[in-house]
């Protein structure tokens, strides 16, 4: 089928594709919330583009880095990527002009920060200490924003700092003898470990989020963007129940507030109620060492698997 001719009506999708087996960071999270969001489609071997069987929405995968680019000249109306991805795509736009992209849910995975790091033997502790030497980089607009803003340099005005691109493998460029420090992306820092070098600053905190075109606006788009919404939400939160003393329930809500406000429903036995409430997933464990401590009983934690809340 030649799936060019098929996208006129359909919503178009763009999610991150791999374009190494064994790397593709946001691809397989991507996937997990697609299927969260009862997207069904198969895609062909070697096809970019695939159609969503369930839903008039074709999906098109591309390459993190160009997601940016396709949404903001709106070219597809949706897409998935890293924040730092919008970020070196805003930081490439005339001053004063209105990015194209706009972040509509910061989808909690693909965690990691794009930073500043020099030789972790050297004398360097700052990152001004590097203004007027070499820096090597794959993110070549945020760190000449960076180092403007450090020199106080204003846009069109010549910068000191001699900014370079390398397309992958930047860790090298220190120890090469090409870059005097480097701005690349840190996770574990297991890689800045292994190549001798240590963080001095930040230039942006990333996690993958989903953007829209700035013009695009359907039903369609509502409906896949509160249903992510709602996968997302599941993902963060979990469902706590527990039984407390009615005299209770007001210190007890305070600690289990929920979204909105904690469901409450009365028990067979007198001046004992039931309390249900979503409680973010990182909290849970201070939550229950809480409620135990005032007097909640057969506490219960239970995994949401979708939800639709606001
Ligand atoms: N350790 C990491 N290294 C690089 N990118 C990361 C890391 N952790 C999270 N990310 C996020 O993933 C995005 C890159 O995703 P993408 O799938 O394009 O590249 P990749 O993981 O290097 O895979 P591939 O090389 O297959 O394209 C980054 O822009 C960033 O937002
Ligand atoms: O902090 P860590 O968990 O070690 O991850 C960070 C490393 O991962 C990325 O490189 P990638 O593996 O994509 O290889 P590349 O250098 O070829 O881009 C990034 O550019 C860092 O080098």
């Amino acid at each position: 089928m030649d799936l060019v001719n098929h996208l006129e009506g359909r919503l178009l999708f763009a999610v991150p594709k791999s374009k190494s087996p064994p790397k593709g960071r946001l691809q397989q999270a991507t996937l997990d919330l697609l299927s969260g969001s009862d997207v069904q489609f198969r895609r062909e071997t070697r096809l970019d583009i695939a159609l969503v069987k369930n839903l008039p929405i074709a999906l098109i995968f591309l390459p993190a880095a160009d997601i940016p680019t396709f949404v903001g000249e709106g070219r597809v109306d949706l897409g998935i990527t890293g924040r730092d991805q919008v970020a070196e795509h805003d930081a490439t736009l005339p001053a004063g002009e209105v990015s194209g992209v706009e972040e509509i849910l910061d989808l909690g995975f693909g965690g990691c920060k794009l930073q500043v790091q020099v030789p972790e033997k050297g004398d360097m502790t700052e990152a001004k200490q590097l203004v007027g030497r070499n820096v090597v980089t794959s993110f070549t607009a945020l760190t000449e924003q960076f180092f403007r803003q450090l020199e106080g340099v204003e846009a069109g005005q010549k910068l000191s700092t001699k900014i370079k691109y390398v397309g992958g493998s930047v860790e090298a460029a220190c120890a090469l003898g090409v870059a005097d420090g480097i701005v690349d992306l840190v996770e574990s820092g297991e890689t800045m470990k292994a190549a001798g070098l240590k963080a001095i600053d930040t230039v942006v905190s990333s996690t993958a989020v989903l953007v829209k075109a700035r013009e695009s606006n359907s039903d369609i788009l509502t409906l896949l963007t509160s249903r992510i919404r709602g996968v997302i939400t599941a993902q963060k939160f979990v469902l706590c129940q527990y039984n407390i003393p009615r005299t209770q329930l007001p210190v007890a809500s305070k600690i289990t507030p929920g979204k909105r406000a904690p469901t409450i429903t009365a028990l067979e036995e007198e001046n004992w109620v039931a309390v249900s409430s979503m409680v973010e997933k990182k909290r849970i464990a201070t939550v229950m060492d809480e409620l135990t401590k005032v007097g909640a009983t057969d506490i219960l934690v239970m995994n949401i698997a979708n939800s639709r809340t606001d």
